[in-house]
């Protein structure tokens, strides 16, 4: 190659770099705009995507079609970038933040973290490579080992379907390998399925909101360790004369009665003092009994 090719390559290089950075920062701006508001409101509960996939399956250009419409042909990004919009589901507003990681084919690094961090993933591969169609695969066993033994929902997204002269993956080869990992399967075109991006995305969202509401109603119904000391405390206490002292969440402390000299205190001169004489034993004296419950 000569010197004036390898001079046009660079500047049209660079040039790449320069638009794909001016399109990062307006796209980042698009959704960080919002983030003040959104961050203002406590109430509305969050709902965190990652999305990954191999590089230009066109991970970028169906988040942003589905946040704004519009679909940025030119885009590719080689950075992961946060995405955070207030939506409707069934007319509730949810928080909704996106991880959009970017993948360098050379280097590619499966990520974990933002997986950890979500409630949700997207594996995105081209029904026009079937490396990539491979690696979505190779994802989604990462994602399951990861997130075992909890559920995760997960959407395998079939992307670029306008481009049905290159296929090289076949739906039902996806839809089989949605089954095999028990995962949502959708395919579709970023491009052209304006709807199809809309609903499909809608759907997840409101899957992993019904979820969170199901464990936040679970867990505010499982009862705390002090609310099964407090149970035990009137049941056992109340009627045997011992009690425990529920001073502000201190640990319980078993107060002086006849029936603690069989168990260790701290204090041994308190044990002794309320240890029944043999005397006060044989003739029954000093001990009072359990009483009998049922739960
Ligand atoms: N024809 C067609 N092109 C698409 C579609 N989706 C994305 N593309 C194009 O595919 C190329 C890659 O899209 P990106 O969205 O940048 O891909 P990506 O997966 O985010 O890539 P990385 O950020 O590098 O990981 C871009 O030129 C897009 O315009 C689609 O549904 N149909």
């Amino acid at each position: 190659m000569d010197n004036n090719a390898t001079d046009k390559k660079k500047s049209s290089n660079q040039e790449n770099q320069k638009a794909k950075m001016r399109l990062d920062e307006k796209i980042s701006s698009v959704a960080f705009g919002r983030l003040t508001k959104i961050d203002a409101d406590k109430n509305v509960p969050r709902i965190r995507v990652c999305v990954l996939g191999l590089a230009a399956v066109g991970k970028t250009a169906v988040v942003v079609r589905y946040l704004t419409n519009r679909f940025i042909g030119e885009y590719c990004s080689g950075k992961d970038l946060l995405y955070k919009k207030t939506i409707k589901i069934d007319g509730f507003p949810s928080q909704i933040e996106i991880a959009d990681t970017s993948n360098d084919s050379a280097d590619f690094s499966f990520p974990t973290v933002h997986v950890s961090w979500a409630d949700a993933c997207i594996v995105v591969y081209s029904i026009g490579n079937s490396s990539s169609f491979e690696a979505a695969a190779t994802m989604l066993e990462k994602i399951q080992s990861l997130k075992m033994p909890f559920y995760l929902p997960v959407l395998l997204l079939a992307n670029q379907k306008d481009l049905e002269h290159l296929r090289q993956v076949r739906v039902e080869d996806g839809q089989a390998l949605a089954v095999q990992n028990n995962c949502h399967f959708a395919e579709l075109s970023a491009a052209e399925d304006v709807e199809g991006v809309e609903l499909t995305m809608t759907a997840l969202f409101r899957e992993v909101r019904t979820l969170k509401s199901q464990r936040t109603a679970v867990r505010q119904k499982k009862p705390s360790l002090m609310h099964v000391t407090k149970l035990f405390s009137s049941l056992i206490g109340r009627s045997s004369g011992s009690s425990f002292s529920e001073a502000d969440g201190e640990k319980p402390k078993l107060k002086s009665s006849s029936t603690a000299s069989s168990l260790h205190t701290s204090d041994e001169s308190e044990s002794k003092a309320n240890t029944p004489t043999e005397k006060e034993v044989k003739s029954n004296k000093g001990i009072k009994k359990r009483p009998s419950f049922s739960l």
